[in-house]
């Protein structure tokens, strides 16, 4: 399906969703099917002088590859003289920062089932040895039922076996020791960020976060964790042994059904307990 030959003229432009770096985003309806999707709409230049179409290619590349609920499907792409266009799925119930922001934080219930959907897609990435390496808030999309899509697989790079990534990336707070450090890196940096992911979804904010960068450099290197009272044992237990700070002692992603905190919570989540398979 990806060698279809899609063209702008197939689609009929909806609203558009957002703005971001480099392009637009619409929700769109293909015609001939009726098919509701998001299109991402990037102009060529900009991408050429930001010197960027590495990522961009190693985005389609990974993500056209990508199979699983929890992370946001890539249909197909083309391109005219002036634009690259991205056919992604659609995630009906927009931006979960932005859902993080009006809730301020969210409940156990929520934050869990979240957390769940983030581990099981992130296990389903390490395992075709996928490292996300951007994950934070901003890159979750929100379908109906608290279903959760990753997106954004532009900072996300295929590291086969353990040829380790020294290059920098992703936002300052999300950032783990060895990358803070510049040492090696490998998935378990994705680890390190879903315990930055739980707490911000548990407290409002992430765990380092500073003024200036080079305190929050400090507080990384030192894992200088302080979870308030107010947070669960049973999720603090589980943000403590996701931010640790050896790589080869954080959690492991495909034991997160198997935590105290998930199975006490599931119960409650919104729809029927989804299958460990995709995990
Ligand atoms: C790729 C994609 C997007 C998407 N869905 C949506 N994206 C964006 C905002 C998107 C965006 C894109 C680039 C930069 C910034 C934001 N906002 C959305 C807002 C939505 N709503 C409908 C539900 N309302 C409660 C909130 C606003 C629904 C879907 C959205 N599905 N697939």
């Amino acid at each position: 399906q990806l060698h279809k030959n899609w063209k702008i003229s197939d689609f009929e432009l909806g609203r558009k969703l957002g703005k971001g770096k480099f392009g637009k985003v619409y929700c769109v309806r293909e015609i001939a099917t009726g098919f509701v999707c998001a299109l991402k709409v990037m102009d060529k230049c900009e991408l050429l002088n930001y010197k960027v179409e590495k990522q961009f290619v190693r985005e389609i590349e990974i993500q056209a590859n990508v199979r699983h609920v929890n992370c946001l499907r890539l249909y197909g792409w083309f391109h005219d003289q002036k634009n690259v266009y991205l056919i992604l799925e659609y995630a009906a119930e927009g931006e979960l920062y932005k859902v993080l922001k009006s809730k301020r934080r969210f409940d156990d219930v929520t934050a869990s089932y979240y957390t769940f959907q983030v581990a099981s897609a992130l296990s389903y990435l390490h395992k075709k040895h996928i490292v996300h390496r951007d994950l934070k808030p901003e890159n979750i999309l929100l379908h109906f039922n608290n279903q959760i899509k990753l997106s954004d697989f532009g900072w996300s790079v295929y590291a086969p076996g353990h040829s380790k990534r020294t290059t920098m990336c992703g936002t300052l707070d999300y950032l783990p020791p060895e990358m803070v450090e510049a040492k090696t890196h490998d998935e378990k940096v994705d680890v390190w960020a879903l315990g930055i992911l739980l707490y911000e979804f548990l407290v409002g904010r992430p765990p380092f976060e500073e003024q200036n960068s080079s305190t929050t450099y400090k507080r990384i290197a030192k894992v200088d964790l302080r979870i308030p009272s107010f947070v669960s044992p049973d999720a603090a237990d589980l943000i403590r042994k996701l931010l640790k700070y050896e790589p080869e002692k954080r959690f492991k992603l495909s034991e997160i059904g198997k935590h105290p905190w998930i199975l006490k919570n599931r119960l409650h989540w919104p729809t029927t307990f989804m299958s460990l398979e995709n995990t």
